[in-house]
């Protein structure tokens, strides 16, 4: 009861912030809030009989200065931007310059902040000590983006150059279209991904030390997990085109007497860079000095199956991945309903599950409760980062 009210008390509190404008719930509010609520509700007995362990080891994720990449996935709507969220916050909070990105078609970090973060480009985030940037990029505009690239510059003006500019609009665009959808989806993700390593690593950001992605739902990062696939449907595709362009324009130039030459791309070309950005978001994503997937799920049956499967696919891939984070537990009480105490009794089961299951049980289980308040706003993803990463 006492625990329902003060997390009611800080429902209210980050509301007022939000409507008022005014910052109405102080860091010092949290931190007692935070101490009061845990300590009532998560002591003793409560979350430890669920499982074993729940400490994230926070220590090793906030230790070294180097900068880290920190990738939240999994099924959608279990809470991947509320935890990336409290993470980035939480990183931010111990000195590290972080930035926060979203390649999530159905942005969410704007909603999770409760500020605008909207547009695309990086904007700070208000209310936290350290520099605290936010993205929310669009896939889909990556994907025009390449299309431009590849199709404008590539195809089409080297038709162009060659004088068969007429057909270049036709030919290079319809082309490159099909092929691009036909490696969608997926290839959206992997541009933004690639489009974000791209900036961080300009001088400009080198003193952010800790890069979080809230991912898109689990089919998504499959998806861009098949990169191989995608050179080989799509790059590899574009440019025999191109050469076959080449030798084509090559025969109609010899034909109709034109001395033109017909140059070869150089391996600077657009796709190569294309290419080479691509092959890097691999590399990061398989360095386990440097990065981590951290799957985030809930306490269901269905749910467990596909984080097992997601795991599968991670490690066949070499993702490195170490933390499972088990959202939405729900807490003990000692006066439960039928309702709750069912719940519970199946949320245990399913721990259970997690335990014996091959591919989860050597994570490191983090378990997060279900709150009794939305989770919105610098304050409350302070409190709620602080319950997860300890
Ligand atoms: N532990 C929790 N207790 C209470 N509410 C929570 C908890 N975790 C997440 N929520 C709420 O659940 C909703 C969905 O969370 P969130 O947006 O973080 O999920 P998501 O996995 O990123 O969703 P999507 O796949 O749609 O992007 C939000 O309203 C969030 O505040």
């Amino acid at each position: 009861m006492a625990a329902s009210l003060l997390l009611n008390r800080v429902s209210r509190s980050v509301s007022l912030h939000r409507v008022g404008g005014a910052l109405s719930f102080s860091s010092l509010d949290a931190q007692f809030l935070v101490g009061r609520i845990s300590g009532t509700l998560f002591r003793g007995r409560s979350l430890a009989t669920l499982a074993e362990g729940g400490a994230s080891c926070f220590d090793e994720m906030v230790s070294a200065n180097q900068r880290k990449y920190y990738l939240l996935g999994g099924k959608g709507g279990v809470g991947k931007t509320s935890c990336a969220a409290s993470l980035a916050v939480k990183f931010a909070s111990h000195g590290h310059p972080t930035i926060v990105v979203s390649t999530d078609p159905a942005h969410s970090l704007s909603d999770s902040f409760s500020q605008d973060l909207s547009g695309g480009v990086l904007k700070p985030v208000q209310g936290v000590d350290s520099p605290l940037l936010a993205l929310e990029i669009t896939p889909e505009r990556m994907k025009e983006e390449i299309k431009n690239q590849a199709g404008d510059k590539s195809v089409k003006n080297m038709m162009d150059s060659m004088g068969l500019g007429m057909f270049a609009g036709e030919l290079g665009d319809l082309n490159l279209e099909d092929m691009l959808n036909a490696a969608s989806p997926g290839i959206d993700e992997i541009a933004a991904i690639s489009k974000v390593l791209q900036f961080v690593e300009s001088p400009e950001y080198s003193k952010f030390t800790r890069i979080v992605f809230d991912t898109a739902p689990t089919g998504h990062t499959l998806r861009l997990l098949s990169l191989p696939d995608f050179y080989d449907s799509s790059i590899s595709k574009i440019t025999k085109l191109k050469k076959k362009i080449t030798a084509a324009a090559s025969a109609f130039t010899s034909v109709f007497g034109k001395k033109k030459e017909i140059q070869e791309q150089g391996p600077s070309n657009e796709l190569d860079q294309l290419k080479e950005r691509m092959e890097k978001v691999r590399n990061v994503f398989r360095d386990v000095d440097t990065t981590e997937f951290v799957i985030v799920t809930i306490p269901t049956v269905m749910a467990i199956n596909e984080t097992s499967r997601l795991h599968e696919s991670l490690r066949k891939e070499n993702v490195p991945v170490h933390r499972l984070i088990v959202n939405q537990l729900l807490p003990h009480s000692e006066s439960d309903c039928k309702f709750c105490s069912v719940r519970r009794k199946e949320q245990t089961r399913v721990l259970g599950l997690i335990q014996k299951d091959t591919e989860l049980s050597g994570l490191k289980l983090i378990q997060s409760p279900l709150l009794d308040a939305e989770i919105r706003g610098v304050p409350a993803l302070k409190f709620m980062g602080d319950l997860i990463w300890k």
